[in-house]
């Protein structure tokens, strides 16, 4: 039985894949008392002073000699290798794929996507571009998500983003496209955004980038968490069935989750207050089993169809419209397993977009063709000739060719020969009908010369049906994020002149944004507006199928005197479905309970007011208890967190004299609470702007609420949980109540 055989029959279960068993081979575990060595394996008896002279009073020269000191150091001054050159900033996280049955089997023969007995092992790495390592994860940006599959005949590797179109056609303008984007030559800011002169100013004078500023200005740009967005291979692929018939292909991932996004706002606020959310988030998630988890689908055209469109099908600068080209739901991602070491595994990891196995091909993309060649070669300059052997990289399948050498080469082939012919026939090419990959084939027709196809001059159709189908809250997001970036170009010449650009999309929008901006205002449409709107597109449409709260934050706010058992009763029903509450009180200790309430020593709070912001959660709940709410009013900081709660459209519940507090203090606008008609005795609920309140819970009601998410429960969880379900509550900020909260 071959090593990765036997890997495979140790570990068949879904969290132990075979690429988590071959990965076992290079992982070290450390106990308690293991020696300390050097790298060439001599145990150190003394790490912490270098060889020297010294007359035990002074110390006179550190010598050379001393090769343990040296090699520290030289390990040390070596540890950074580049970063990426671009998406350098992600988290990732290992997983596994499935596909549901083989339905795919008509457009392909890969078993990686018709083969339902299988269980393929995957990488998944999230990303932003912009930004260097260290930058913040909040940033406005689009976000890489790309995913190694380890199959059976090699590695498959989608390299996409959360955004299913790109800035350029064609791969040759992604050297001037990243330089406009990175931060400026001359002084190297602005750090992880758009916001800057020399960004608008390529975009607004590159139109077929338009649809991409599109999305990237609308909240796609910031999203709640990895988890919660979409995943788009973008280019377009082809697939081969079994028949010798060519699709064209696109591949989508669409999160359990549904796809939401942070407030601008509050964007901004955590890059400083916790620049690592989004990798934490992840991470949290999956120790918490609260696995991420996403549909893959596929979009596809038969080859004959390919000229059938208004619109190129190999300009990634366009989607497929789903009314032309419906998805197909085929399988799952999942990923439900965190990297031992960030560098090995989620540093290490190289994508390349010309890794595909048999069965899967490429398209004519113009931008593919360029990505093909640019990812196997950035990856010789990041990590050597010999990255596809770090373990992390390496497949799961039997590899050998004849390729040798160079820096860092690990493996060790035991043979004499290493070319093709020879007298031993190792490393025999394999016919396809063993596996061997072909190509289509593919008659081409053309002149040679540097040009782009005639439907790849109409940049403007897609823009607007992305516009078109916005939500009324979308566009406005979309419109204050463009005039926030605008605002933070100097230079007249180019905040003026994306206006032209913004009004051959929409006039409306336009005019906006040249209001705020100091732009000219259009009198009239640079071109018409089809008006045409597409599914899809929206973050609407991408509710979860199920209302659900798993893995939601929520803050719980306490001090001394407050009603530990209703407390207890509405976690308990938050935390059956999964939800994860974090108690906060004004020290990270017991908190007290009121005067009758047994809990030994109180409550454990988990933050301190200072030490967690309102931002770092999804929704907030403040308990009943007089003492309690007395104090709460005392603090800023409280009435603040919920505040800016409320400005962030957030879920907010209250309990008895938890709703005096926001009635009194907080001063919520036009919202309903609840109102005692004598005392708090009423276990009624007020659902008003995503603010709910009550008079009383406790175990019984808990019992009655049974927490069902939907949206016409009564008990006071159960409506709590389905407004964190909806994930915010939008109608506060189109009805003008959160702009009249400071926050
Ligand atoms: C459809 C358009 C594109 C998408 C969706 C895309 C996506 C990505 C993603 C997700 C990564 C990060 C991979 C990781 O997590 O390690 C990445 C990195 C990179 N991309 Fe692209 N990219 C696109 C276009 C291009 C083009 C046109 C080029 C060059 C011609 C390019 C060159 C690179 C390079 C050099 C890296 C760094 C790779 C590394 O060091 O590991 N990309 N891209």
């Amino acid at each position: 039985m071959s090593f990765g055989e036997s890997v495979e029959k140790a570990f068949t279960t879904m969290t132990s894949t075979r690429k988590i068993g071959d990965l076992q081979r290079d992982i070290q575990e450390p106990r308690p008392n293991d020696p300390l060595t050097t790298d060439h394996g001599v145990k150190v008896s003394d790490t912490d002073n270098w060889l020297r002279i010294t007359n035990g009073s002074h110390n006179g020269p550190s010598l050379l000699e001393d090769q343990i000191g040296r090699e520290k150091i030289h390990r040390f001054d070596h540890e950074r290798i580049p970063e990426r050159v671009v998406h350098a900033r992600g988290a990732g996280a290992h997983g596994y794929f499935k596909v549901f049955d083989d339905r795919a089997s008509k457009y392909t023969f890969a078993p990686v996507l018709t083969d339902s007995s299988r269980t393929t092992p995957v990488f998944t790495r999230f990303s932003t571009v912009q930004g260097s390592r260290g930058s913040a994860d909040t940033v406005r940006d689009v976000r890489g998500f790309a995913t190694k599959f380890y199959t059976e005949e090699g590695n498959w590797d989608i390299v996409g983003n959360d955004i299913p179109v790109f800035f350029i056609q064609d791969a040759i303008k992604f050297p001037d496209f990243v330089h406009a984007v990175k931060p400026e030559p001359h002084n190297e800011v602005p750090q992880g955004q758009t916001a800057h002169n020399n960004f608008w100013d390529f975009v607004g004078l590159q139109p077929e980038s338009a649809h991409m500023v599109m999305w990237a200005m609308s909240d796609r740009g910031v999203p709640r968490s990895f988890r919660m967005m979409q995943g788009f291979g973008v280019n377009t692929f082809t697939l081969l069935n079994a028949s010798g018939e060519r699709h064209f292909v696109k591949f989508h991932f669409i999160p359990e989750l549904g796809v939401h996004s942070l407030v601008w706002d509050e964007a901004l606020k955590i890059g400083g207050q916790d620049p690592d959310f989004h990798r934490k988030d992840l991470n949290e998630a999956i120790e918490n089993g609260a696995y991420p988890k996403w549909k893959f689908a596929i979009q596809t055209i038969s080859q004959s169809k390919e000229h059938a469109f208004d619109f190129d099908i190999l300009d990634a600068t366009k989607i497929w419209p789903q009314e032309l080209v419906p998805l197909e739901e085929i399988g799952e991602l999942v990923l439900n397993r965190v990297v031992d070491e960030f560098f090995p595994e989620t540093e290490q990891v190289a994508f390349c977009t010309s890794h595909v196995v048999p069965g899967i091909g490429f398209s004519d993309d113009p931008l593919l063709q360029g990505r093909n060649f640019s990812y196997f070669d950035t990856q010789v300059s990041r990590l050597g000739i010999n990255w596809e052997e770090l373990p992390i990289n390496r497949p799961v399948c039997p590899v050998l060719s004849h390729n040798r050498d160079g820096k860092s080469r690990h493996r060790i082939v035991k043979s004499d020969v290493n070319y093709w012919p020879n007298r031993k026939n190792e490393g025999r090419p394999v016919p396809p009908e063993e596996g061997g990959y072909v190509e289509y084939a593919q008659r081409l027709d053309g002149i040679k010369k540097r040009a782009r196809g005639e439907k790849f001059q109409e940049h403007f159709n897609q823009p607007q049906l992305f516009y078109n189908s916005l939500a009324a809250y979308e566009k406005v997001h979309l419109v204050n994020a463009i005039c926030f970036e605008l605002s933070h170009c100097e230079d007249p010449v180019v905040y003026k002149s994306y206006i032209d650009i913004l009004n051959n999309i929409d006039f409306d929008l336009a005019k906006a944004v040249a209001i705020k901006v100091n732009g000219e205002v259009p009198t009239k449409p640079g071109r018409p507006n089809h008006g045409k709107k597409s599914k899809g597109l929206s973050q609407l449409d991408f509710l979860p199928k199920e209302p659900t709260i798993v893995s939601r934050r929520i803050a719980i706010l306490i001090t001394d005197g407050f009603n530990a058992v209703e407390m207890q009763a509405v976690r308990a029903a938050l935390t059956s479905a999964k939800a994860v509450c974090y108690v906060i009180g004004p020290r990270r200790n017991f908190i007290r309970p009121m005067s009758g309430q047994d809990f030994g020593r109180g409550v454990f709070a988990d933050h301190h007011f200072e030490g967690q912001r309102s931002t770092l959660f999804d929704a907030i709940y403040i308990p009943s208890g007089e003492e309690h709410a007395k104090t709460l009013a005392k603090s800023g900081r409280v009435v603040h967190w919920v505040r800016e709660a409320f400005g962030h459209l957030k879920p907010i519940a209250a309990v008895g004299e938890g709703v005096d507090f926001l009635r009194n203090v907080v001063r919520l606008p036009g919202v309903d609470l609840f109102v005692p008609s004598h005392n708090h005795d009423s276990d009624e609920v007020v659902t008003s702007y995503g603010v709910i309140t009550t008079g009383k819970y406790s175990i019984s009601s808990a019992v009655t609420d049974a927490l069902q998410i939907a949206p016409d429960t009564r008990g006071f969880a159960s409506n709590f949980a389905f407004q964190i379900s909806q994930h915010r509550c939008y109608k506060r900020e189109s009805d003008g109540l959160s702009d009249q909260v400071a926050f």
